[in-house]
């Protein structure tokens, strides 16, 4: 697979993106007693060119409707979002930005190359057609009719349109949706070696082994806000810690409890009768303080993983609202 990127390099020094105090709402369901959704609620956000971004978050956290204000596919209420400097709108037209949405209209009678051919011929200036049917892993399937793909392949083609102005951003919506698990590593080895030329790719996510194995930063939202933003390795230290757990003698539970939540670090303590759960950043201090001063017994240290993480920052009531999650999670 060869890649040339001709636009993809080269930048006007703006950010790829830069979100400042966004917003968007929409108004209560008709018939509905609630209040507006505030889908978006004060999102401020730089992706500098070259940077490969996971949007990562639970059902309903504003990560579609960031992006379509990124694409000017709908207004912010308030704040602004701009793309290498110009309304997205702008770089819409001029072929800075494209998108692999979740879903989106394909025409089912014709061909892999018929579709490429046909959306090429929209665009003033676009990527030869064979390239694109290439860079995205299709050239064996160029002649198949769009119906006779299956979903993950109909997704390449979506990312083969995506390609055809030679994006230097390149938007997607849940790409890898409704792929196996061999459909979406293909997907990735094609869009990884797509993006180690340089091309800034922002893609939204509910899937942490996706964010963590291909993102070089992740941006957590929940609730319509960024929770957390880092790379995966930060995310993971940032809020995973580890969970501490020890047995304690009868009747001093309480005390100990109490000198527990007092530790630098220390994020929750859970009482379980005489069992004690500390979820803390430093296991070691709170080790030290369960075995030589609390008189602990039984200690078990687990280091907690990126969904551990993922479930402590994007946490509390908006957790509990998004059921989905635990289901996704443990695919
Ligand atoms: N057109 C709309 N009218 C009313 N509410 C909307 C509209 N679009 C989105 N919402 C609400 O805004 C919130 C954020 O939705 P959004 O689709 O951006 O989340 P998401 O993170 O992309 O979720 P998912 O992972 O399920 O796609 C949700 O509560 C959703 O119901």
């Amino acid at each position: 697979m060869t890649i040339t990127h001709s636009s993809v390099a080269g930048t006007s020094g703006a950010p790829a993106v830069e979100l400042r105090s966004l917003v968007k709402t929409f108004p209560p369901r008709r018939g509905s007693h609630d209040t507006e959704v505030r889908a978006v609620d004060g999102v401020d956000l730089r992706i500098e060119p070259g940077e490969v971004v996971a949007f990562l978050g639970p059902n309903g956290a504003g990560k579609t409707t960031t992006l379509d204000m990124v694409l000017g596919l709908t207004e912010p209420t308030s704040g602004s979002a701009a793309v290498f400097g110009r309304r997205p709108r702008e770089a819409v037209v001029a072929g800075s930005v494209s998108a692999v949405l979740q879903t989106g209209g394909l025409l089912r009678d014709l061909t892999v190359r018929e579709t490429v051919r046909m959306i090429a011929s929209t665009y003033a200036v676009s990527t030869p057609v064979d390239e694109v049917i290439d860079r995205a892993g299709l050239g064996s399937l160029a002649n198949r009719r769009v119906s006779k793909c299956s979903g993950g392949e109909q997704q390449r083609l979506r990312f083969a349109l995506a390609l055809l102005p030679d994006p230097r951003l390149l938007i997607l919506d849940e790409p890898t949706a409704g792929m196996d698990v061999t459909a979406r590593r293909a997907f990735w080895d094609t869009m990884h070696a797509d993006a180690s030329a340089g091309r800034t790719v922002v893609f939204a996510t509910h899937y942490l082994e996706e964010a963590d194995a291909f993102a070089d930063r992740i941006v957590l939202i929940a609730g319509g806000r960024i929770v957390a933003d880092g790379t995966t390795a930060e995310i993971r230290s940032r809020a995973s810690g580890r969970t501490v757990a020890a047995t304690l003698p009868a009747g001093s539970v309480e005390s100990s409890v109490e000198r527990l939540r007092a530790v630098a670090g220390v994020r929750s303590v859970e009482e379980r009768g005489t069992r004690v759960v500390v979820t803390a950043a430093d296991s070691d201090a709170v080790a030290r303080l369960l075995m030589l001063d609390l008189d602990g017994t039984d200690l078990e240290i687990v280091t907690a993983g990126l969904e551990q993480a993922f479930m402590t920052l994007t946490g509390d009531d908006r957790t509990a609202a998004t059921p989905d999650l635990e289901s996704e999670l443990a695919r």
